[in-house]
């Protein structure tokens, strides 16, 4: 991998705008699509963490008494950086996660999008003066930062998701203390040398890069100096970390699992409802929260659905996505694909029809067939599990109702997509599917003006929007009496 700057390439932990190595404890990064090591990591643990922790606490006051002006400049040098590199950090996002180069430039804007708008958004946290119901006292409420954070990221977006916490918090005020997937801290890393490079003060951001997860994330959770826990990751993770935060009652934020449907209703226009449910489907190769995990079809429109669906799958190139035109990359590691094979296996042996694809890739070993399996139904594992794969389930139905029973039958609610012309169905159907996001004729929908979020066993908390800064504020009344 040739990084044009290769300052961006940063292998140690990050205290006090430091970088720091640990000599003997250290992990491999590898390339998932070529199983070449990348390079080895500091594995940051027990002793590191109360550092960062520590470094975050120091910095807070100063932080926080900036001026919001003053954060907003330097979250917008960040910003900047960010985009002029962004063709050395998609290289090195796609080396160390997989999705193609295209896909990879998309996320440093959509990552780099937050930062822009917390810079923004930072400078209108307004609080409020409330009418007194007596003539002698004044109420007014103050919006202060939460305090020193800390973030718990997923491998499948390591420079979006990472910067849809780390922005609105320092934008807030707030310090932060950030753990990276394991599979993929190297994005994270160069995240952390742009932001030096940007001037933002020693101890406001620190990460540490680490294989300890379980005891890190205690410290974590448990710290009585860290106020925040901004967590993205799979729901049984989630529920841990709610679990061992109790004991110091942190301010929680859970972006867990999903299970996304996609109804196609038969009055949607076909060509649209192919082309959304693909562009969520086989994102990432499938490998994201608010992929499409099931495909709800109306009878009727099936068979016109299925041969156009069909016909765009099969054009789907596979490979190592720093080549041209690759379309879908590989997964993250083994236990990816070995899901991806358990899934399919027990939905073809419930009953489940191969469309097309079902195979490990001629690419390489992490690589699978984009897949499409039809006739599937509730029983099916992969009906209640995140595939996190690029395999199709279709499932037909008759009715609205049925659709809508189908489509929540789930204990997740993150996102929903569905497809008509009809408006008065429109909005029927939007209130009626329990998800805290819905996708109505498009299966692109994140942006960094929206509240990103779910409900259910999808967690809670919005990212993004104007909602987003407001998950690292406290709000402060004040009471001015004798007046
Ligand atoms: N809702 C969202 O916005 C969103 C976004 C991306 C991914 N996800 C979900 O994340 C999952 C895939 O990501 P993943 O495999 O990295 O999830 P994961 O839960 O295994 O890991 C997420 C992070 O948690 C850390 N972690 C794991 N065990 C831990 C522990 N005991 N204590 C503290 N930290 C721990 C990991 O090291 C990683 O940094 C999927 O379920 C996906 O739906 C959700
Ligand atoms: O994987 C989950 C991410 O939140 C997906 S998105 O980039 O926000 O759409």
């Amino acid at each position: 991998m040739q990084l044009v700057y290769r300052s961006l390439l940063q292998t140690g932990y990050f205290i006090n705008n430091n970088w720091q190595q640990c000599s003997e404890n250290r992990f491999a990064v590898t390339n998932p699509a070529t199983g070449a090591e990348i390079a080895t990591v500091a594995d940051a643990g027990v002793k590191e963490t109360g550092e960062a922790i520590a470094a975050a606490e120091a910095a807070f006051p100063a932080w926080s008494g900036l001026p919001a002006k003053e954060r907003a400049k330097l979250l917008r040098k960040w910003y900047d950086l960010i985009i002029a590199h962004t063709d050395d950090l998609a290289l090195l996002l796609t080396s160390e996660q997989g999705k193609p180069l295209e896909e990879a430039k998309g996320e440093i804007q959509y990552g780099a999008s937050f930062i822009e708008w917390f810079a923004e958004e930072c400078r209108r946290v307004y609080g409020e003066i409330i009418p007194a119901p007596v003539a002698d006292r004044r109420f007014m409420t103050l919006k202060q930062p939460v305090g020193v954070v800390a973030a718990i990221t997923p491998w499948n977006f390591p420079v979006a998701m990472i910067t849809r916490k780390i922005a609105p918090a320092i934008a807030a005020g707030c310090t932060v203390v950030l753990k990276p997937a394991e599979d993929t801290p190297l994005s994270a890393l160069a995240l952390a040398e742009l932001a030096r490079e940007a001037g933002l003060p020693d101890g406001v951001l620190n990460i540490i890069p680490s294989t300890q997860s379980a005891e890190v994330g205690k410290i974590l959770c448990t710290h009585p100096a860290i106020h925040k826990l901004s967590f993205t990751g799979s729901t049984g993770v989630g529920r841990l970390l709610m679990q061992q935060s109790s004991s110091t009652l942190k301010k929680l934020a859970l972006e867990l699992g999903g299970n996304a449907p996609s109804i196609v209703f038969d009055d949607a226009d076909i060509e649209i409802a192919v082309k959304g449910t693909l562009a969520s489907k086989y994102r990432n190769a499938g490998q994201t929260c608010v992929c499409v995990n099931r495909v709800l079809v109306q009878r009727s429109v099936y068979p016109a659905f299925l041969e156009a669906y069909s016909k765009a799958v099969a054009a789907f190139k596979t490979g190592d996505g720093t080549a041209p035109g690759i379309q879908i990359g590989p997964l993250i590691n083994k236990k990816a694909i070995d899901k991806v094979q358990e899934l399919l296996a027990d939905a073809l042996n419930k009953g489940a029809e191969l469309v097309m694809g079902g195979h490990l890739h001629s690419a390489g070993p992490l690589f699978f067939e984009p897949t499409i399996i039809s006739n599937c139904t509730a029983d099916m594992t992969l009906s209640h599990e995140e595939i996190f794969g690029p395999v199709t389930a279709i499932y037909l139905f008759d009715t609205e109702e049925e659709a809508i029973t189908l489509a929540n039958s789930t204990e997740y609610g993150l996102a929903a997509y569905f497809f008509s012309k009809d408006v008065q169905k429109i909005w029927r159907v939007a209130e009626k599917l329990e998800y805290g996001i819905i996708g109505v004729n498009e299966g692109i929908i994140s942006f960094a003006e929206v509240p990103f979020g779910g409900i259910k066993q999808s967690g809670y908390g919005k990212e993004g929007s104007f909602y987003g800064i407001e998950e690292y504020l406290i709000t402060k009344y004040v009471c001015l009496g004798n007046m």
